[in-house]
């Protein structure tokens, strides 16, 4: 008879209705598929009956937290070739979800379920978050970010390095994270058109980065805010330690409860992804009525491709329960037609799809070549969550599934002189 490894190659073609791109190697050793392609280590009976029962997305996400589920080799290569069987129809026009429903399928699958021997004790638990629907109210809001930002500083500082910059960066040819990160605070500066004395409000200000290259770089006074409370501490540090406390004010604060007005600029950097659809309006109203006459926006966020029938979105599952509990990604015609909504001229709108490719390899780059003490820093659940979502995002962003776009947009006065340069290669106004 067929070893455990050949037989789930087989069952996984008929499933897939292609041969698998990858390797396999099964819970007895055994080994089965391509000579030199990424090897999928199936570890165990729990992690078989989720990819032959449950082959969703959040099943094999739950493996692959568990540690049930393995890839060795390259991650992406891996994860390029699956994902394009598991979403896509295969050669005989199945999709995995009816191919699972398949009786013959079924009857296979129980076998080597059988062949793999009892269960096992349960998974640890693995910090999934359930919810039913986007609620976007302050509490929540505020449960989400705790999830994704709390983790500890110290792991950030090992994903994202010392600009502990969490968006996309902006690179030049060559260049490091560090430089390309500083270019990008300073594209960001230059759209704003940022001069000594105005004053700026920095949405989602992370650990302080952008405040801090601004008031430093401009002499503007700022004004940060985020719902992390591990970030502010992290931040106000920062900013003490760079003697800028009379400059720099970094608050606890959700964006909806600044009232202090009027700012000359605002920049929400990897924020606006936290607010949801249906307060998207309410967010762009309330940063409109923030800026004095003239003030600008800078809205650098991703995006997602709008749908031929909009209905049928769904959220991605994996990332949803394990990444950004609250996140919403939107089209970015979208953005812009809810920023003119608000009362916003948009003035520019750039794209920096492979920017965010190239930061995320980069990212996953630092988490690999620390991996144990990313483990101790956090626990492995989370350190292997981090390392697949931080991998298949910069594969999406590679394949133009999703993009990232920064877009400029004024509250231009009635006299409608919005105070830009008509000639944008400065952007100084
Ligand atoms: C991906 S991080 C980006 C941080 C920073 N802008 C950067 O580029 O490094 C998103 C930030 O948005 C903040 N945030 C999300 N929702 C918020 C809200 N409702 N009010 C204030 N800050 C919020 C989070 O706390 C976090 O600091």
């Amino acid at each position: 008879m067929a070893d455990a490894a050949s037989r789930l190659n087989s069952l996984a073609e008929q499933m897939l209705g292609a041969p698998l791109p990858v390797r396999l190697r099964a819970w007895d050793g055994s080994q089965a598929g391509p000579p030199g392609a990424p090897t999928l280590v199936v570890r165990n009976r729990r992690a078989l009956r989720r990819i032959l029962f449950k082959p969703g997305e959040l099943g094999l996400a739950r493996a692959w937290v568990a540690g049930d589920l393995d890839i060795e080799g390259d991650l992406y290569t891996a994860l390029d070739g699956m994902a394009a069987l598991i979403w896509e129809r295969g050669e005989d026009g199945r999709t995995l979800r009816q191919a699972v429903r398949d009786p013959a399928v079924r009857a296979a699958a129980r076998e080597l379920v059988k062949l793999a021997g009892p269960p096992i004790p349960p998974a640890p638990p693995c910090e999934e978050v359930r919810r039913r629907r986007h609620l976007h109210t302050r509490g929540s809001d505020k449960r989400a970010i705790s999830h994704h930002y709390d983790v500890g500083n110290d792991f950030y500082e090992l994903v994202l390095g010392p600009s502990m910059v969490y968006s996309c960066a902006y690179w030049e040819d060559g260049g490091t994270l560090e430089s390309a990160q500083r270019d990008k605070l300073e594209l960001v500066c230059a759209k704003l058109g940022l001069k000594e004395g105005r004053r700026l409000l920095d949405v989602g200000c992370g650990w302080g980065s952008m405040a801090l290259h601004a008031a430093r770089e401009y002499g503007v006074s700022v004004v940060g805010v985020t719902l992390s409370q591990e970030q502010a501490v992290y931040a106000r540090k920062r900013v003490a330690d760079e003697g800028l406390t009379d400059r720099v004010e970094i608050r606890v604060q959700d964006y909806r409860d600044v009232t202090d007005g009027p700012f000359d600029a605002i920049s929400s950097i990897g924020m606006a992804e936290h607010v949801g659809a249906e307060r998207y309006l309410e967010y762009a109203s309330r940063l409109y009525d923030l800026l004095t006459p003239g003030g600008r926006l800078l809205n650098h966020q991703i995006a997602r491709r709008p749908q031929r029938d909009e209905s049928a979105y769904n959220v991605d599952e994996f990332i949803d329960a394990y990444v950004f509990p609250d996140g919403e990604l939107a089209p970015i015609g979208t953005t812009v037609t809810q920023l003119e909504r608000a009362g916003f001229e948009v003035r520019d709108v750039q794209a920096l799809r492979e920017h965010y490719a190239r930061t995320l390899r980069q990212w996953v780059a630092n988490l690999e070549a620390d991996w144990d003490r990313a483990v101790r820093l956090t626990s492995p659940g989370r350190a292997r969550v981090w390392r697949l979502y931080m991998a298949a995002s910069a594969l999406a962003f590679e394949r133009n599934r999703i993009g990232v776009n920064q877009v400029l947009a004024v509250r231009t006065p009635d006299s409608g002189a919005s105070g830009l340069p008509s000639r944008t290669r400065t952007w100084q106004g």
